[in-house]
């Protein structure tokens, strides 16, 4: 089925040629080259048009795109191949629907903020604007707040921007890009697009409105595919979006709060860590310690006191083990009560702490009111001076609690000796408490060391 109805045929023969008016600069849309030849988005155009009418579409060239204004309204060429339509261009012109739809993008320095639509320019920031195209009716009329700055060429504007003498030149964005890079202007940046796009139609001249129909109709035959080939062709150019100040101000905020939680975070663990671990060290102190006297406890000495004899069997080291029993504690608590009995305990066991100061020296309360010290290294004679030392500073110490005062004296069984390998820890406590033994049937206030249980008589 032909496209174009008999009638139709009939005006476009009579017509004999269609004549039409380019801008001759305003690449990429369209141009005159240096050759004279129509290039650009529209030449393709009128490529594919020409194929479908029966007669011949002609360029009517002219200077300019003022000049191909006036050439149409004096109808010396019938259409105008890209045009926006404008009021004032209604007056002579009819517009064809859109075929070619193109953003509108504002062009800043660097530094500007990230433009999303008009009311992202400040107030009374000027503007440049290509001077006598239909985007600078549009914008006029539709923001009169914007200062809109009118230029003859991109190039012009685009200085200015550099200069700072604007704030940016906005314009559609293929004429944008075109511009940047026929100049080499690297140092402006595309900051946003607006909401409307320039859209661009085919203008016919209105005394003719046959022709409208006819343009209509074959636009209407270009596909998809062809515009998206043409576009790719032409308007096909990367460009930065700019720095998103907006989206890095929202990043850092999550960022910030983000930071902010897993600190927060991070400090209520360090301090229910913190608190576990005094719990554990105090839980570590109460299960090892015996808490009247503050000295270890009988759970504690069993592994140490097994370590120290395997430590001194190993290396051939003198071991004491000297078990502890204050004399007559029972008395002590019946006549002067149970709490001076504990303050007994408590000064015995100060006592002995600043008696045997040596780091391996372990104090243990064994008992109620029997204590073990375990020292390595130490040799019989030195730990004998230091013991019966002990045993006559205990004796001088007075106990004090409120009003009421006393004393008490302490009987000592000790072993020292390098341990014999075959030695085993019950064994060594043994012995020691044999000793004691002896020392509380000498008399009690004394000292006997095991070894000596047989031969020698008790020191006391
Ligand atoms: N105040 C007080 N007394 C305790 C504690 N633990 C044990 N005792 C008492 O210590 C006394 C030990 O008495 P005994 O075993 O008869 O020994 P003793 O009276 O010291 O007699 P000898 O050891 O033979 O000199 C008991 O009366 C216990 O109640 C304690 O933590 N505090």
């Amino acid at each position: 089925e032909p496209l174009l109805s008999a009638s139709q045929m009939q005006h476009l023969k009579q017509k004999g040629k269609i004549t039409y008016c380019i801008d001759p600069d305003w690449l990429p849309f369209e141009a005159l080259s240096k050759q004279a030849k129509h290039t650009g988005i529209s030449a393709e155009y009128i490529r594919l048009l020409q194929k479908m009418l029966p007669v011949p579409l002609e360029l009517y060239p002219t200077s300019d795109w003022p000049a191909s204004l006036q050439a149409a309204k004096d109808r010396h060429c019938d259409l105008l191949t890209l045009a926006m339509p404008t009021p004032s261009r209604l007056e002579y012109l009819n517009f064809s629907k859109t075929y070619l739809d193109v953003p509108n993008v504002v062009v800043t320095t660097k530094d500007k903020a990230f433009i999303r639509s008009v009311a992202d320019i400040p107030d009374s920031a000027p503007i440049g604007i290509r001077a006598g195209f239909g985007t600078l009716e549009l914008y006029q009329q539709r923001y009169p707040q914007l200062q809109l700055v009118p230029f003859h060429s991109y190039e012009q504007g685009l200085v200015q921007v550099q200069a700072g003498n604007l704030y940016g030149m906005l314009g559609n964005m293929g004429s944008i890009s075109f511009s940047l890079q026929q100049n080499s202007i690297t140092n402006l940046k595309i900051a946003g697009r607006l909401a409307e796009d320039t859209l661009l139609s085919l203008a016919c001249r209105n005394d003719d409105p046959v022709l409208l129909e006819i343009f209509d109709t074959l636009l209407a035959q270009i596909s998809p595919e062809q515009k998206q080939q043409i576009n790719n062709h032409w308007l096909a150019i990367r460009y930065d979006q700019g720095f998103d100040y907006e989206l890095f101000w929202q990043m850092l905020l999550a960022f910030v709060l983000l930071i902010s939680i897993v600190s927060i975070s991070y400090l209520k663990l360090k301090k229910l860590n913190q608190a576990l671990t005094e719990a554990n060290i105090r839980l570590e102190q109460l299960s090892q310690h015996d808490p009247l006297t503050g000295l270890y406890n009988r759970q504690y000495f069993e592994p140490r006191v097994q370590q120290a004899l395997a430590l001194c069997q190993r290396q051939q080291l003198p071991l004491t083990l000297a078990m502890m029993d204050l004399d007559h504690f029972k008395q002590i608590n019946d006549n002067l009560g149970h709490n001076f009995g504990d303050q007994c305990l408590k000064d015995f066991a100060t006592l002995c702490q600043s008696q045997f100061q040596r780091k391996d020296d372990l104090l243990v309360r064994y008992g109620g009111e029997e204590f073990v010290l375990v020292s390595v290294g130490c040799d019989a004679e030195t730990m004998q001076e230091l013991l019966q030392d002990f045993l006559q500073r205990l004796e001088a110490h007075q106990v004090q609690l409120n009003k009421q005062q006393g004393h008490c004296t302490v009987s000592i069984g000790w072993y020292c000796d390098i341990p014999p390998s075959d030695m085993d820890s019950e064994t060594l406590v043994e012995l020691a408490d044999q000793a004691l033994y002896l020392a509380k049937d000498a008399g009690r206030n004394c000292l006997v060391r095991s070894k000596a249980v047989v031969s020698s008589s008790p020191d006391c």
